[in-house]
């Protein structure tokens, strides 16, 4: 236990290319201070700049250029995991700024499904910084921007000197309906409050709860009326699942859609146990875990967004009806 009271906590840094990741890394880095950070840096190519632009202030940095962490995790990142976890005493947290053009749900895989890695380090939170001026072009072109965004519990939206207020106004309202589950701040120059974005973070339990009632605000369609072709939605079921039966479901989903399904998150009741099971997909998996205690006056009631490109809701909702029993 006292192994999982001292998790290292780790937070990610995404976003597209030249959204402000590495500005706000050091403005978080100077917010922080005398707190020691830890900083893994991911680089695509040859040329590793990235690692010099960053402030001191900060207890080491690991530069990993020899892939990207999308694509080649494997060794690289787990070895440098175990490197920085032997110097633990000399830092406070671990920061991964993963490239621009990276899918950061590959990370949080590693720390939610390798017990060694899950055992010693926290995933607090993703992070993902949004250039207002561009990234409705980049979620036009690309589909990185989207699975960014996706997979972010706080969304930043930096350089709001480069667009009108009104703009910023209705970009804010588009992301969040895009991830209802993400809090959406804007800023200048990565400027944005690190006490607040430290407090958000869906993956842990104890918080899915404000975030998916946050969620409702926005609980409506965004299918083929928007200009993105992405699809937000939400599932909602008035009784249990049978857990068993719906993994099996859970895994067809993410592996025969997984060029369309960007995120899947929420939380649903199972006959008979005390607690809410969280259940999210990360990458081709879906992670089932333990959340908060059912209330006597609650009624079980379990939500999934999902989030993703031209995604039908009726034939989700079909299949997951089909897993329905009675408490
Ligand atoms: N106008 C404006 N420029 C900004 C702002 N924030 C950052 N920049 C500039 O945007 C450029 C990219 O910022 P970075 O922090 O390097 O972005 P990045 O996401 O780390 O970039 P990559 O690692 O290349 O993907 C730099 O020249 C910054 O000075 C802002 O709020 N407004």
């Amino acid at each position: 236990m006292s192994s999982i009271m001292n998790r290292i906590p780790v937070h990610i840094i995404t976003g597209f290319l030249g959204a402000g990741k590495t500005t706000f890394l050091n403005h978080f880095i100077k917010e922080r201070l005398p707190e020691r950070i830890f900083v893994i840096e991911n680089e695509c190519g040859a040329t590793n700049v990235d690692g010099a632009l960053i402030m001191d202030g900060v207890e080491e940095i690991v530069e990993l250029s020899a892939g990207c962490l999308c694509c080649s995790l494997a060794d690289g990142f787990l070895e440098i995991l175990e490197e920085a976890y032997k110097q633990k005493e000399q830092y406070d947290r671990l920061i991964i700024e993963t490239t621009g053009i990276a899918d950061p749900t590959s990370i949080v895989e590693v720390f939610l499904t390798n017990p060694l890695v899950e055992k010693y380090f926290e995933m607090e939170q993703v992070v993902c910084l949004v250039d207002a001026g561009l990234v409705e072009d980049w979620l036009n072109e690309t589909t990185e921007a989207l699975r960014q965004i996706a997979s972010a519990d706080v969304l930043l939206v930096n350089k709001q000197d480069t667009v009108t207020p009104q703009y910023l106004q209705s970009l804010k309202t588009q992301l969040s309906n895009i991830n209802p589950q993400a809090q959406v701040i804007s800023g200048i120059k990565g400027v944005f409050p690190i006490d607040e974005i430290l407090k958000t973070g869906v993956i842990k339990p104890i918080s899915i709860e404000p975030i998916t009632a946050r969620a409702k605000h926005h609980h409506h369609e965004h299918g083929d009326n928007n200009s993105h072709k992405i699809t937000t939605f939400t599932l909602t079921f008035d009784k249990p699942l049978d857990l068993n039966e719906l993994q099996l479901d859970l895994n067809r989903i993410v592996q025969l859609y997984r060029h369309q399904v960007y995120r899947v998150k929420g939380f649903i009741a199972i006959p008979g146990y005390p607690n809410r099971v969280i259940l999210q997909s990360v990458r081709n998996t879906f992670i089932a875990t333990d959340g908060t205690p059912w209330e006597d006056a609650d009624n079980r009631e379990g939500k999934l967004v999902f989030i993703g490109r031209g995604l039908k809701k009726a034939g989700f909702e079909k299949m997951f009806n089909r897993h329905l029993v009675e408490g």
